[in-house]
């Protein structure tokens, strides 16, 4: 299911946004130590590198790239985190680290890894708690704790104790806090880390279902490119801190062409064939891959027609996942 249209409302923008890290260089050995102590070596990470995008209200977007590529620190700049060294960053019209308090209101974050629930306290005591400290009104509080009861299935787990909680139960009741004050966009690292299928397929779910009911804004981390594709409709790849690919998941798909490999079963010699290219024989069992990713699938077809003997064949699709590590291979030479 895709969701609804986007609406063309600039929701986050950031407009050729740098961010480095600084730290002193680490030391081997008494003499560093003292070198050091006199004039401090440091070392400067680029973790992004003059970043552009911009993402519009009821966007679904998917932040992808390798470890190290930028995504949390993306994260960090739009909620207020962090400050970027040079550009400019608006969420909802807003600079995030001038008016962190006044955006908190209307966004949500959620790093997978971390939680804001009370450890020692039942699910409730942290939300009621959240709907003092943030000024929630009754009507609002109590419309989105149903909505989160329901469709998150807190019921059973309100009256537990945060710490009694498997993963799963617990990244249902952060997200479920996370959205008791309404927020316009929301911003998640990771929310199906760790995840069974069953818990996985009940989060994707509902962030399909809060995206095109509510039309809230969701920017969506995840290692998981089948996760990613499953609840997003445009995915924008990071690598080394720079953006390689803005666009929905059939572009990518088309970077390489849909075809990955061809299985073939023939008696006899490996048939050779015009668009082809033998990677590697069993047997009777050949593998190929296409020479040009844009041949037409009706020429292709064609020239498999011709094979004699052929026993079996298999056209197998290029996955997300075979698109990406290819992408990354080549931009690392
Ligand atoms: N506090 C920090 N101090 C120094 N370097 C940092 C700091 N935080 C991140 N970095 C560096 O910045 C780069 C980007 O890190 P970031 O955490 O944004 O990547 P990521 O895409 O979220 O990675 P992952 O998928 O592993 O979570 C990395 O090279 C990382 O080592």
């Amino acid at each position: 299911m895709k969701q609804t249209a986007a609406q063309d409302i600039p929701v986050l923008v950031i407009d050729k946004v740098t961010k480095n890290y600084t730290k002193l260089q680490p030391k081997n050995n008494l003499k560093e130590t003292l070198v050091h102590f006199i004039k401090p070596q440091k070392i400067i990470t680029t973790a992004l590198n003059d970043i552009s995008l911009t993402v519009n209200k009821g966007e679904f977007v998917a932040y992808a790239g390798a470890n190290g590529a930028g995504k949390s620190t993306t994260m960090k700049i739009l909620s207020g985190i962090l400050q970027p060294n040079s550009g400019n960053v608006r969420v909802l019209g807003l600079d995030p680290s001038l008016n962190r308090v006044t955006l908190m209101k209307k966004i949500g974050v959620l790093f997978g890894q971390r939680t804001e629930l009370w450890w020692d306290q039942p699910i409730i005591t942290s939300f009621e708690w959240k709907k003092t400290v943030w000024d929630i009104p009754n009507d609002v509080y109590r419309l989105n704790l149903e909505m989160i009861t329901d469709l998150l299935d807190l019921g059973p787990l309100l009256n537990t104790f945060s710490r009694e909680l498997s993963l799963g139960q617990r990244m249902r009741a952060d997200l479920g806090m996370l959205l008791l004050h309404n927020p316009e966009v929301i911003f998640l690292d990771e929310p199906t880390l760790g995840l069974d299928v069953l818990a996985k397929r009940q989060m994707i779910a509902f962030l399909k279902e809060l995206n095109a009911e509510k039309k809230t804004t969701i920017l969506v981390t995840s290692h998981d490119m089948t996760d990613l594709e499953e609840m997003a409709q445009r995915i924008i790849l990071l690598s080394q801190g720079n953006i390689i690919f803005d666009g929905n998941f059939q572009q990518l798909r088309d970077v390489r062409g849909s075809i990955s490999e061809i299985h073939i079963e023939v008696t006899g010699t490996p048939p050779v064939m015009d668009s082809l290219k033998l990677l590697e024989s069993s047997g009777n069992n050949h593998v190929y891959s296409m020479v040009d990713s844009s041949i037409p699938l009706n020429q292709l077809l064609r020239e498999l027609s011709k094979i004699e003997n052929l026993k079996n064949l298999e056209i197998r699709k290029t996955s997300i996942e075979d698109i990406i590590a290819a992408l990354y291979r080549e931009l690392r030479g």
